[in-house]
C-alpha cells in the first residue's frame, strides 16, 4: 500500500504541510494548486523540495471547468491546460486530476466530453502526462462516477484515466459494486475521505466536514473493498476538506491520516484476500474484557485526603506496593490505584497536571497483541524502568499524555496484584455501597482532539463510536461521543470542549490538558447505594428541586418514586431500552468527580440530565482567579 495525502488536508504553509506529511510516514502528496500558488518559490524548487522530503507527487490539482464547454471557451480550456502541463513537467508530476465541469457554460454530453478528453489525452501524451478525470458530487452534468467512467470508456485514450474520491461516490449514496469491474488501469488514483452524516448541501459538506477515513460515518469500507476488487494496487489519497484540521496541529492531523489509512489497510486485509492494498499483518484489535484499575497520582500531602474520599464511596485499602509508594483500594471488579511515588512517570504526571487519573489498565485476551496493534497503528509505546520484582506491563502513552496499559489473565498480568502488592486490612470501618465495576470512564478534551482520539480507539480496540450528542453546559456546548464495545465492557466517553468556561473547558485548561474527568462506578441497586454513602458520611451532589417537578411531568412518574429520586439526588433517564439512574459526587479540584450509575437496559448516558448534573457540578469549582485550593 503506498499512502498520499492532499496538502489541503494539512494547516501551515506548503513547507510546514510537506514537513508534516513526510514525518508521519506518507510516500506521497497532492499538490493542490492554491497551495502553490501562495508559496513563494519557483515549480522546480517546490518539486525538489517535495522530493527532497523523500515525498512523491502523486498528482497536481484540481483543473476546473473542461469538458463539454462551446467555443470559444473550449479553445482557452485547451490553452489553460497547456499552461498547467508546463508547470506539472516543471514540478515533476505526471498526473493532473480534472474535476467535473460546474459551470454553467458547460453542454452536457457523455459523447462531447469524451471527445473533449481524447483530444485532452493527445496533448498530454506529447509530454508523457496522465489526465484523471473525477466526478463532483455536485458536478454540472456529470455527478456520478459511473458516468465518468462511461466518458473515460469512450475517449479510449492511454493517457485518460477516472480518478474516484469516496466522498463524491458514497455522500450521493452510489452503489459501490459498479467500481468493481472497471479495469485497475483505468483507475488513475483513488482519493479518500469520510465525513460525518449531516443534513445539508453536497458542496458545502465537501468542503468544510470531510475528516478522516472512520472517523466519519460514510461506508468508506465498502467502498475501498469494492477497488481492492478491482486489483488496483496504486496510491490511496487522502483528500480531507475540514475547517477544523485547516487551523489545527499539521503533525497532529497527518499522523491521523496516516493512522487512518493503515487502519483501512488492515480491514481490507480482512475482507479481500491477497489485495495489494495493505500493509504488513497487524493483531486484530484487542477485545476489551474490562477495565482493570484507573490510577490517579498524588502527592504524599493528599494521600489521606483521597484515601478518605474513596473509602466514603465504600472502596476498601487492600493492597500497599512491595517497593513503591503506591496502594489499591478495591470494591466489586473495580480497582483504584492511588500512586504517590515521586520518581517515574507518575511523579513526572502529576508535576505537570497535579493530582489526577493520569493511567488506565485494560483487560485483554493477548496484551502484547494489543500492545503490536497499537505500535503499528503508530501509537507511542510507554515504557519505563522496572523495580526487581514488578512485572512489565504493556502500555502506549494515550489522551494528554496519559498513560494506557494492557493486562492479559494468560500471563503474570493476570495476577499483578498479588505479584506486585502486599495485602493490607483496611482500618477504617466504612462499609461497601454495592459498586460492582466500572460503567464508563469519561474523558474531557479539546474539541479540536475528539475525533484523533475516536480514531486512535477504535483503531485499536475491538469497539465502535456512537453518533456525536451535544452536551449542554450553562456556559456553552460540549460534543460528546462514545466509544464502547457490544458486550459494555468498555465504554469511554469523550467529551469535547468548545471553551474553556464549560466544565470540561475548565478542567482542562486548568489542569494543563486533557484526561479522565469522572469515573462512573455501577450498582444495582441505586436507593440501596445512597443509602450506604450516607451511612459512610459521604455527601452528594445536591440537584435542583426544580429538576424533579418537571421530572415527574415528563415521565409520568409516581410521586413517591419522584420523592425518593429527590432524598438521594438521584438524577433519572429512560429510553426503549430500559431506565437510569444517576448520582454523583461534588468536584474535587479543578472538575474531576465521580458517578454511579445504575442501568437496567438503557443505552445512552444521561445526555438529558446533563445541564442539570453540570450547573450543581459547576457550584463547586473554584471561580477563575481565586487561588488554586
Ligand atoms: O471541492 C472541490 O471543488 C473539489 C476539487 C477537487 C477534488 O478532488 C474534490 O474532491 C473536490
Ligand atoms: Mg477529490
Amino acid at each position: 500500500m503506498k499512502t498520499s495525502i492532499a496538502t489541503v488536508s494539512i494547516s501551515g504553509d506548503l513547507k510546514e504541510k510537506l514537513h508534516a506529511i513526510a514525518k508521519a510516514g506518507f510516500d506521497g502528496v497532492e499538490i493542490f494548486e492554491n497551495d502553490f500558488l501562495a508559496f513563494d518559490e519557483s515549480p522546480r524548487q517546490v518539486g525538489q523540495m517535495v522530493r527532497d522530503y523523500g515525498l512523491e507527487i502523486t498528482l497536481f490539482q484540481p483543473f476546473r471547468d473542461f469538458e463539454g464547454m462551446p467555443e470559444p471557451l473550449r479553445s482557452r480550456t485547451f490553452d489553460r491546460a497547456e499552461r498547467k502541463f508546463d508547470l506539472m513537467q516543471e514540478m515533476g508530476t505526471d498526473l493532473v486530476l480534472v474535476c467535473s465541469n460546474v459551470s454553467s457554460a458547460a453542454l452536457g454530453g457523455i459523447d462531447r466530453a469524451a471527445a473533449d478528453f481524447f483530444e485532452l489525452g493527445e496533448r498530454a501524451a506529447k509530454r508523457g502526462l496522465r489526465v484523471g478525470y473525477e466526478a463532483l458530487a455536485w458536478g454540472r452534468h456529470i455527478h456520478d462516477h459511473r458516468d465518468a467512467w462511461e466518458i473515460v470508456r469512450r475517449a479510449d485514450h492511454p493517457n485518460i484515466g477516472l480518478i474516484l474520491d469516496s466522498f463524491h461516490t458514497l455522500s450521493r449514496k452510489i452503489d459501490v459494486n459498479s467500481i468493481r469491474s472497471i479495469p485497475k488501469e483505468k483507475i488513475f488514483i483513488i482519493q479518500l475521505a469520510d465525513a460525518p452524516l449531516i443534513d445539508m448541501d453536497l458542496l458545502y459538506w465537501s468542503r468544510h466536514f470531510r475528516n478522516m477515513p472512520g472517523e466519519g460515518d460514510l461506508p468508506v469500507l465498502d467502498f475501498m473493498n469494492a477497488v481492492a476488487a478491482t486489483g488496483y494496487d496504486g496510491y490511496l489519497s487522502l483528500e480531507i476538506f475540514n475547517d477544523q484540521f485547516r487551523g489545527g496541529s499539521p503533525t497532529a492531523i497527518a499522523v491521523d491520516g496516516r493512522r487512518s489509512l493503515v487502519y483501512l489497510g488492515d480491514q481490507v486485509r480482512r475482507a479481500v484476500s491477497g489485495s495489494n492494498l495493505t500493509l504488513a499483518p497487524m493483531p486484530p484489535r484487542a477485545e476489551v474484557e474490562g477495565v482493570a484499575f484507573i490510577e490517579f497520582t498524588v502527592d504524599e500531602a493528599e494521600i489521606s485526603a483521597l484515601s478518605d474520599r474513596l473509602r466514603g464511596l465504600g472502596f476498601r485499602h487492600v493492597g500497599r506496593h512491595k517497593t513503591k509508594r503506591v496502594d489499591v483500594f478495591r470494591q466489586g471488579g473495580i480497582n483504584l490505584v492511588v500512586n504517590a511515588d515521586q520518581g517515574g512517570f507518575a511523579g513526572a504526571s502529576y508535576a505537570l497536571h497535579g493530582q489526577s487519573a493520569y493511567a488506565m489498565g485494560l483487560w485483554v485476551g493477548d496484551a502484547q497483541a494489543a500492545l503490536a496493534r497499537a505500535v503499528a497503528l503508530g501509537a507511542e509505546r510507554f515504557e519505563q524502568s522496572l523495580d526487581p520484582g514488578e512485572i512489565e506491563m504493556p502500555a502506549i502513552r494515550g489522551i494528554g499524555g496519559g498513560i494506557l496499559y494492557f493486562l492479559d489473565r494468560q500471563s503474570p498480568l493476570g495476577r499483578i496484584w498479588e505479584i506486585e502488592f502486599d495485602p493490607v486490612e483496611d482500618s477504617a470501618d466504612l462499609q461497601p455501597v454495592g459498586l460492582t465495576g466500572i460503567d464508563h470512564v469519561a474523558q474531557s478534551m479539546k474539541y479540536d482532539e475528539l475525533l484523533t482520539w475516536l480514531l486512535f480507539y477504535t483503531a485499536i480496540l475491538d469497539a465502535h463510536k456512537t453518533p456525536m450528542v451535544d452536551i449542554i453546559d450553562p456556559a456553552g456546548v460540549v460534543r460528546s461521543q462514545v466509544v464502547e464495545n457490544d458486550p459494555g465492557t468498555l465504554r469511554i466517553t469523550l467529551n469535547g470542549a468548545e471553551n474553556r468556561n464549560t466544565l470540561a473547558g475548565h478542567f482542562i485548561a486548568e489542569t494543563f490538558g486533557s484526561g479522565i474527568q469522572h469515573l462512573a462506578f455501577a450498582t444495582d441497586d441505586i436507593f440501596a447505594t445512597a443509602s450506604a454513602l450516607s451511612a459512610n458520611g459521604f455527601v452528594t451532589l445536591a440537584i435542583s428541586p426544580n429538576y424533579y417537578d418537571d421530572l415527574e411531568a415528563r415521565f409520568g412518574l409516581d410521586p413517591d418514586f419522584t420523592e425518593r429520586l429527590k432524598a438521594h439526588n438521584i438524577l433519572y433517564d429512560r429510553d426503549e431500552h430500559g431506565e437510569y439512574f444517576q448520582l454523583y459526587s461534588p468536584t474535587y479540584g479543578e472538575g474531576f468527580f465521580f458517578e454511579i450509575v445504575q442501568r437496567s437496559g438503557y443505552r445512552g448516558y444521561g445526555a438529558a440530565n446533563a445541564i442539570f448534573r453540570i450547573a450543581a457540578l459547576r457550584r463547586h469549582l473554584r471561580p477563575i482567579g481565586l487561588p488554586k485550593r
